[in-house]
């Protein structure tokens, strides 16, 4: 194993997207995780300069997506969390002559192998390259060349948490951002942005249908003044 490898953790589908409960059916939302999933391996597989994907979950039909588009499936027998599962497989890669691993979540849909391709080129001499949420305070991306060289901290406050931690190891790092890599999906908010976004993804159609069909409740978010 050598070169870049992308490492997508995805936990158990039926459990997917909580937060969308409000507004969506527990079929919807296991729907929507999948289909997530999908737009974001096609956006890797086009991404010149990744050498693999690596796919750490417990999800049967996660498991037989990522199958069918080759992909390396890290079987996870009981759900672990994030983080640790990302460290896994990063120390996976390391330990098998990676050189670098990108860790990225699986609910960033608007996600293009052009923003991959140009984070890649970007901070090739970085040993740490961040990929901002669009809050600005979140991760939805960390590139760590090699795979092991810092723990990924991803959850709240994670941006500055993922800077003090390369600072504190003194590795060379940067901050980037990009539409598709700062979108993640984990609101009704987001949902909204999405739709009316209009995107050409299957995700993009995908809530486009639904909320046509009533099948999922979005609401205008309340102008504040
Ligand atoms: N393999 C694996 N992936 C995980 C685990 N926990 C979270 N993830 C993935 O990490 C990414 C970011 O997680 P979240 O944004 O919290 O997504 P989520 O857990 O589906 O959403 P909520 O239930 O609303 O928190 C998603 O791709 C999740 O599927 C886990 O225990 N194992
Ligand atoms: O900010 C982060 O580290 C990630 O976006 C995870 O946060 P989320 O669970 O809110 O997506």
């Amino acid at each position: 194993m050598t070169g870049i490898w992308a490492i997508v953790p995805i936990k158990d589908t039926h459990f997917s997207k909580s937060r969308l409960a409000p507004v969506m059916s527990d079929r919807m939302r296991r729907q929507l995780a999948l289909i997530m999933f999908e737009d974001v391996l096609t956006a890797l597989l086009h991404a010149p300069g990744l050498e693999g994907i690596m796919v750490p979950t417990p999800d049967v039909e996660i498991t037989r997506i990522g199958r069918r588009y080759g992909v390396e499936i890290m079987a996870e027998p009981t759900p672990t969390d994030y983080n640790r599962v990302a460290r896994q497989a990063a120390c996976r890669i390391a330990e098998q002559g990676g050189d670098a691993a990108l860790i990225l979540p699986a609910d960033i849909p608007l996600l293009t192998s052009g923003e991959v391709q140009a984070v890649l080129s970007a901070a090739s001499a970085m040993q740490v390259a961040i990929l901002a949420a669009r809050d600005g305070i979140g991760t939805n991306g960390l590139l760590l060349r090699g795979p092991d060289v810092m723990v990924p901290h991803f959850g709240i406050h994670s941006l500055h948490r993922h800077r003090q931690l390369a600072c504190s190891h003194g590795l060379s790092h940067t901050v980037m951002d990009f539409p598709g890599f700062g979108f993640d999906i984990d609101t009704s908010l987001d949902i909204y942005d999405l739709w009316m976004l209009a995107s050409p993804t299957e995700t993009g159609r995908f809530v486009e249908q639904a909320i046509r069909r009533g099948e999922i409740k979005v609401e205008k978010p309340c102008q504040v003044m």
